[in-house]
C-alpha cells in the first residue's frame, strides 16, 4: 500500500516555481529527497503538509485525501521540519505535556520506551540537548502517537558522522516491520547509499527522478566517462548540476 502519494503539486512564488511535483511511498520503506540548494524540496514538503497553500495537487496518505482528512493523516504521521529551537528553556517533559493533548492515540508506554531508547532525560531542558538529542526527541515523540508516515527535513544535518550512522539505524529499525515509511530530504547523499530504499530527485522544482535506489543509480551511470567506475549519487547529483553551469559558461 501506498503510505504517501503526491500527484501534481505545483506552487509559485515570485522567483520559483514547483511544478507538477508526483512521487510516491510504499509501506516499510526510506525516501531520500535530494536537490540541490533552492531545488524546492522544503517547498514540496511544505505544500505537501498543507504548511504553504499549493496552486494545485492532490495528496493522499495512508489511502486518505490529505485535505478532506487532514486530521486523521496528521494523526498517523510524524513531522520534523527544523529543530525546536524556540523552546530552548522548556523542559522535554513540559513539551511532551502539550503535544499529548493533540493526539488521542497517544502511547505513554511507547514514549517511555522511546525515551529510554535513545538515552534521553526528559528532565533535560531542550537547550542541553546536543542536535542529535534533539532530532532523537522528535522521533521519539512522533513514535508515541504511532505516526506510520515520518516526514523529516534534513533530521541529519548538523549531526557527526557517529550520530549519523546512529540515527540511520534507527531509521532502519523503524520501517523494519513494513508498517512504517520515512522521507527525509537531505543533502548528505552517502546517507541514502547506506540507508535509502528509494531515491526522489528534485532540480528547479522538478521531478527528475523518483525509483528505487539500484534503478536510480543505474538510470544516471550514462553520464559516466569511459574512464570512471560506477558513479555515486554525489558524483550523479553533481554532473547534473554542473551540466547547466558548464553550457553557461560556455555561452
Ligand atoms: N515563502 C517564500 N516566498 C518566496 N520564495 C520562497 C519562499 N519559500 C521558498 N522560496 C523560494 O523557493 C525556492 C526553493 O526553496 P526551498 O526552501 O524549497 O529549497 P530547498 O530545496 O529546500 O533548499 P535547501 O536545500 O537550501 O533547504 C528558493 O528559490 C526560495 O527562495
Amino acid at each position: 500500500m501506498e503510505l504517501l502519494k503526491v500527484e501534481g503539486l505545483s506552487k509559485s512564488y515570485p522567483a520559483f516555481t514547483l511544478k507538477n511535483v508526483s512521487f510516491s511511498l510504499k509501506e516499510g520503506r526510506i525516501m531520500g529527497f535530494i536537490g540541490k540548494n533552492g531545488a524546492g524540496k522544503s517547498t514540496t514538503l511544505k505544500s505537501m503538509l498543507g504548511m504553504v497553500h499549493p496552486d494545485s495537487g492532490a495528496i493522499s496518505m495512508f489511502g486518505r485525501d490529505f485535505r478532506e482528512e487532514e486530521g486523521y493523516c496528521k494523526q498517523n504521521m510524524g513531522i520534523v521540519l527544523g529543530g525546536i529551537d524556540f523552546y530552548m528553556k522548556k523542559k522535554l517533559k513540559v513539551i511532551t505535556g502539550v503535544t499529548k493533548k493533540f493526539y488521542p492515540g497517544w502511547d505513554e508506554g511507547n514514549y517511555e520506551k522511546y525515551m529510554r531508547i535513545f538515552e534521553l532525560d526528559e528532565n533535560k531542558r531542550v537547550e542541553e540537548l546536543s542536535a542529535g538529542m534533539r532530532v532523537k526527541y522528535l522521533l521519539a515523540l512522533a513514535l508515541s502517537h504511532h505516526a506510520r508516515l515520518l516526514v523529516l527535513d534534513e533530521p541529519t544535518s548538523g549531526l557527526d558522522p557517529v550520530s549519523r550512522d546512529e540515527l540511520l539505524t534507527i531509521f532502519e529499525k523503524l520501517v523494519k516491520d513494513g508498517k512504517r515509511s520515512i522521507l527525509f530530504s537531505t543533502h548528505i547523499t552517502s546517507d541514502l547509499e547506506k540507508c535509502a530504499d528509494d531515491i526522489t530527485y528534485i532540480k528547479d522544482g522538478e521531478i527528475v527522478k523518483c525509483s528505487g535506489k539500484k534503478e536510480f543509480l543505474d538510470s544516471f551511470q550514462s553520464l559516466r566517462e569511459p574512464d570512471e567506475k560506477e558513479l555515486s549519487l554525489e558524483e550523479i547529483m553533481v554532473k547534473m548540476e554542473r551540466k547547466n553551469y558548464d553550457e553557461e559558461f560556455a555561452l
